[in-house]
Order: C-alpha cells, then structure tokens, then sequence
C-alpha cells in the first residue's frame, strides 16, 4: 500500500478538483438519503385516510398533550420533585439518601422523556411551517407533488454525480499522465545494466497494464471510496433520526464485514501480483515473436511460438479467474452481511411495533411507539445502505490490485543508475591529446570476467582496428568509452580525465557510434539523420548524406525525398541502405570520438569502396575505434588491437602483428579477417 499512497502525491496537485469532487459527492449523497425520506409522508397519505396538514396537526397536539401529561406527573403534590422537596427535609440518614437516589432517578427519566417530546414536537413544528403548509390539501395532489419532488431531487442528484465522475475521471487520467511521464524519464536515464535485468517486454508491461491498474484504483478511491461512505452515511444520518438504537443493532455487523474483506483483499493482493507478472510473459512473448517473425517463419517454428504463446495465456487465464473468484466472492459476502443486519434490525423493530413497546431487554429503543410506517421508513434506509456497501466490496480488491501494480512501478522508479549523469562534472570539449584505456577489468556478471588488465593508449586523431573471435570483448570495451558501462576495475582517461569525472552529456556529445544494427525511428528520413545532432540545419543534414553515399538514393528512390517515413519506405530500405543512414546520423553529428562496430557488414563490394572512402575523410582529425573483420578496413586504420579472451594479445600493424602475433595469424589464417563478406 506504501506504494500506491505514493501515487496519491501525484494527484495532490489537483486538490482543487479534488475537493470540488468530494463537494459533488456530498451533494448527492444528502439527495439520495432525501429521496427515501419521501417513503413516510407518502405511506401517511396513502394509508391513514387523512392528508398530511391533518397529520401534523395531530402529531402536534397529541405531543403538546403528552408533553403537559409528563410535566404534570413532574411537578404534581405527589410527583417526584414534591417527594423529593419532602425527603430533603429529613435528617441525613441512609433511607433519606436511597430515597433521593430513586427519586433523582424517576426525575431524570420524566425530564428525559420532556426533551425527546419537546424535539418532537419542535421537528414536527419546523416540518409544518417549512414543508407541509406549502403541500396540497388534497392527498392525491400531494403524492403528485412528493413524486414531483422525488424526481427533481433524483435529477440533481444525478447532475451531482456527473459533475464528481468527470472530476474523478480527469483527476486521475491527469495522475496517470504525469506518472508516466515521470517513469519514462527515470527509466531513460537508467543505466544498460538495469535496461538489461529489465528486458523491455517488462518494462513496457509496466508502463501499460500495470499503469492501467494503478489508474483504476485511483478512480476507485476518488470516486467510490468518497461517494459510497457518504450515500450510506446519509441513510444512516436519517435512520439514527428515527432510531438511533437500531441503526446500532444494524451496525454491530460493520466489524465482521470489514475483517473478513480485510482477509479477501490479502488474498486479492497476491492474486493479481501473479496476474500482472503473467501479463509481463505475454508482453515477453509478443515481443519476441513479432520481432524476430522471420525467423519464426524460417524455422517454421510457428507451432511451437503458439504452443509457448497458448501456455502463458493459459497460466494468464487461470490467474485471472483467481481474481474474479475472489472478487465475485466479496460481493456476496458484503450483502449477505448487510441483509443479515438489516433483518437483526427489523426483527427488533417489528416486535417493538408489533407488541406495542419502546424497550428491548430493558434497553430503549425508540422515544415513541413505532409505527409501522416508521418502521418501513427505517427499513428502507437501511436496505438502502446495501447498495454503497456492496459497491464498496469491490473497492479494496481493486486497491489491492492497484498496490501490487504501484509495487511494481515505484520498484523500477526508485531505481538508480550507477553510471551517474555527473551534471556538475567537468565538461569535455573535443580529445586534444590521447585516450588512455588504464588496466581496465570488467565483467557483466560476478565471477565471469569479460575483460582482463585491458592497457592501451590511443593518440588524439588515431584510428585503431579492434579484431579478434566473437565474443572475445570488442563490443564490450567499446561500449566502455560512452559509460554504457563503467569498469569493474581501472579507469578510462581522456586528456588525463578519467571518463566517470566528465558530464556524462558532453562526454557522449563527443562519441558517435555506427554498428552493425542501425535503429531508424519511425520518423522522415531527414528527422533520423538529423537525430545526430538536432541542431543541424537541411545543408549539414544533405551534407553528411552526401557524404555518407546516401543523398542520391534518398532523392531518387524515396517517394518524398528526406521528407519519406522511415516506416512508410521501410521496403525499399535494404540493410546497406539503413547503415548509410545511420552513417550520415554520426556523420552530422561531428563527433571527436567515433566507433565503428562492424559498420560495413550489409554494404555490398561497390558501396563498402564508396564509403570507405567517405569514412576516411570523416576520420581526419577524430580518434576512431572501428571493429572489423575484414582486410579492407584494416588497411585504413594506423594500429591494430588484437583481443583474445578479453586480454590484448598484441598491438601494431598489420605487417608488424602478421610476423609477431600468433593470435594475428590465426585470424588471418583461418579467414576470419576476410577481404570482403
Ligand atoms: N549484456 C550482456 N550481458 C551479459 N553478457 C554479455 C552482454 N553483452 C555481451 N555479453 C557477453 O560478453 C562477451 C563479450 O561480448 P562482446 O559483444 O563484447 O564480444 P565481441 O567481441 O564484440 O563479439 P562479436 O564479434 O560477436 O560482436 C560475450 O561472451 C557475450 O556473451
């Protein structure tokens, strides 16, 4: 719950919404208590044969009546105020102080007695002047009016209830926004550690269906959990008017309902935690198929896909039954209770009425007889507390759901990033002297190094060749420069800085990295180069293509030029032409650093000559990191690193390293540095 409270932050700057929803709630709920307040006067009318002027009338006097009787059994020579003027002439004794006890006592009940006539009556005075003066003589005619009244009031009502929904409803999708808004930004600046534990079928399970549950619950709390409590505290307001006693008896339930809701809601909580991780496989599943869908249809693996796909749903299905077994269970539950109060008290009342008394095993019950139509009034209102209550039983398994779904937000939200974004660190202008890989050891899990004693020097404006068997560490290394990751061990030095000290932003503004799997955004084609750098203009932007042998093509081939959707020419973007566009983004961006990981493997023998050439020109004066297998490249670049199992096995040219490096050789020997694909 911790969790989902959290949320309720969020929505506090919309408290003003809030309490002009919480003003709605309280409006309609008095109307609602009122329209069954309409009950008495109608069943007065319809079944005592007089209207409700004559009612009163009589109710008035009879109380005026009854009210002198009581005063003149108070104040008569043998009444108890007398007796007591008399005992009080008695010496002290312990018969004189019995005697003041129950005297007192008799004093107390008939002066007790005077006041609930005298609220009576003052009530049945009010009601007079204020409502029933104003009513038709003819009973007919008032129950037209008392219906007339009825729907009036229902009318408000509702115009009440509009007004609270759609504030309930705006307050929490405004909740609701922010919240991701906010989780997308966290969740950007996490580090590739976290986005890796992550995976992103997870994530985006969060930012929807469990996004989607947390909003549900809000709704629940801003609406029912405001609006059902008051409905039924009207009703019970005007029940404790009539007999606050058995509005009592009709409570003494409350307790037991809570407790075992309390149980049902432990039980919905874990349910639905289990539901939202199946939804999490689903998402894991779809994504997995949809993106890898060529190689599903290569392997003609659709079967098995369906069989995986049928199996997590499957597990979905029962978990979701779960929860509506426990959901379904608390509404019957609720009412069950409820009608079981409802009976505890209509049962006293009907003997009160019935027997004609005012007290239940020597307990009170009502200031005056009960009537029947009293006691249907009272019968009413509190089979009209039913309605809120059951409503209100689903309301904690839909907060449940909403804690287990805020659970697992808020446990991605407070996530923070190792690689810190270091806003106040030293800014890096571009590399001026040498980039210093100083004994660095890294491993992505404990007790499996990657990396081992890593030592190299690169001059500024230097081009270095990585090469080695897959695997053996290129990528990772590489990926250390930007802090995708930070070493376990050593540092990263440029100019003598160490790369954790720099602003991360004006560290990453200087590296721009082309590899083998070029992104496009679904946006133009312009927008994706211009993404390098966003404060390019068209002529920086044509420029780069250009350069990176890709401007004619988009001119040419492209139905709208730079203007084309990437997703819209997606057929007409072949590999090659996707790691050209990707070119021109690092191109535009003028990078004093760059890494090429593999970046020519889709262009075809002319293109690969072309950008070669493009790429040699882009190098001068930045330091490159290129990883390559092939010849081509490695005939470009001034060093050449040899990697093996995460260590350097030897560095220097390709002459130097084919006489000296037997690792070097092997590469070559058993073709792995090719002359083209
Ligand atoms: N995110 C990751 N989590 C755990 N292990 C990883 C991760 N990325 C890479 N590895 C492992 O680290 C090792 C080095 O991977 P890396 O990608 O750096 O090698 P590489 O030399 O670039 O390979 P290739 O030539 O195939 O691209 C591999 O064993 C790989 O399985």
């Amino acid at each position: 719950m911790k969790n989902f409270l959290r949320c309720l932050k969020y929505s506090w700057v919309y408290r003003t919404r809030l309490i002009l929803s919480i003003v709605c709630a309280f409006i309609a709920a008095g109307f609602w208590g009122l329209n069954f307040t309409a009950i008495y006067p109608a069943l007065q009318v319809m079944g005592k044969g007089q209207n409700l002027q004559q009612w009163v009338d009589k109710t008035i006097d009879e109380t005026e009546v009854n009210i002198a009787k009581l005063k003149e059994q108070l104040d008569s020579p043998g009444g108890p105020r007398a007796q007591m003027a008399l005992v009080q002439t008695l010496e002290p004794s312990s018969f004189r102080e019995r005697r003041e006890h129950e005297l007192s006592g008799a004093i107390a009940k008939l002066e007790s007695k005077i006041t609930a006539e005298s609220t009576w009556l003052f009530r049945c005075q009010q009601l007079r002047t204020y409502f029933i003066r104003f009513l038709p003589q003819d009973r007919f005619q008032t129950l037209a009016v008392l219906l007339g009244m009825v729907l009036a009031s229902i009318i408000l009502k509702g115009i009440f209830e509009f007004g609270q929904e759609w504030l309930v409803g705006s307050i929490t999708n405004r909740t609701l926004y922010d919240m991701r808004n906010r989780f997308y930004r966290k969740v950007l600046h996490h580090d590739m550690r976290q986005y890796n534990q992550a995976g992103s079928s997870e994530l985006m399970a969060r930012f929807t269906n469990d996004m989607e549950n947390v909003g549900n619950g809000l709704k629940v709390l801003y609406g029912r959990v405001v609006a059902e409590p008051l409905r039924a505290f009207a009703c019970v307001f005007i029940a404790c008017l009539i007999s606050w006693q058995l509005t009592l008896l009709f409570m003494v339930l409350v307790p037991l309902a809570l407790v075992t809701l309390t149980k049902v809601s432990r039980m919905m909580k874990r349910a639905t935690r289990r539901l939202l991780e199946g939804m999490s496989q689903i998402y894991k599943i779809l994504q997995e198929t949809f993106t890898g869908i060529r190689v599903v249809k290569a392997f003609t693996m659709e079967s098995y896909e369906r069989r995986r796909f049928n199996r997590v749903t499957k597990e979905y299905y029962n978990q979701a039954m779960k929860v509506i077994t426990i959901d379904s269970l608390a509404g019957p539950i609720v009412e069950i209770l409820g009608i079981a109060a409802v009976m505890t008290a209509l049962l006293a009342g009907a003997y009160l009425v019935l027997e004609g008394k005012t007290h239940l095993f020597g307990m009170r019950m009502t200031q005056h007889q009960m009537e029947v139509e009293t006691l249907l009034q009272l019968y009413v209102l509190l089979a009209a507390i039913a309605d809120p209550v059951r409503k209100l039983s689903s309301v904690y398994t839909k907060l449940q759901s909403a804690a287990a779904a805020s659970d697992r937000v808020f446990a991605y939200m407070d996530r923070e990033p190792q690689v810190k974004a270091n806003a106040t660190g030293p800014m890096l202008e571009r590399v001026k002297d040498r980039i210093e890989f100083r004994d660095i050891c890294f491993s992505y899990e404990a007790g499996r190094d990657i990396l081992t004693n890593i030592q190299l020097t690169v001059k500024s404006g230097e081009t270095v060749a990585l090469v080695g068997k897959n695997g053996c560490g290129k990528t990772t290394l590489l990926g250390l420069l930007p802090r995708f990751y930070d070493p376990d061990h050593g540092a990263i030095l440029i100019d003598g800085v160490p790369v954790r000290d720099l602003n991360l932003r004006s560290l990453r503004r200087q590296i721009a990295i082309v590899s083998q799997e070029t992104v496009l955004f679904d946006d133009t084609i312009y927008n994706n180069i211009a993404y390098g750098n966003r404060k390019a203009g068209r002529e920086e932007v044509e420029a780069a293509a250009r350069a990176a042998h890709v401007h004619d093509f988009i001119l040419e081939k492209l139905p709208h030029g730079y203007d084309t959707v990437a997703g819209e020419a997606a057929h007409s973007l072949s590999g090659g032409t996707r790691q050209k566009i990707a070119l021109a983004r690092a191109i535009v961006r003028d990078p004093s650093i760059l890494i090429l990981d593999e970046f020519t493997s889709q262009y075809d023998a002319e293109s690969e000559a072309d950008v070669n050439e493009a790429i040699k020109e882009f190098m001068k004066g930045r330091t490159t990191f290129i990883i390559t297998h092939r010849l081509h490249t490695l005939q470009m670049v001034d060093r050449i690193v040899v990697l093996d199992g995460g260590r350097v096995q030897g560095i220097g040219t390709h002459e130097q390293l084919i006489h000296t490096c037997p690792m070097y050789q092997r590469l070559f020997e058993a073709a792995i540095l090719r002359k083209s694909a």
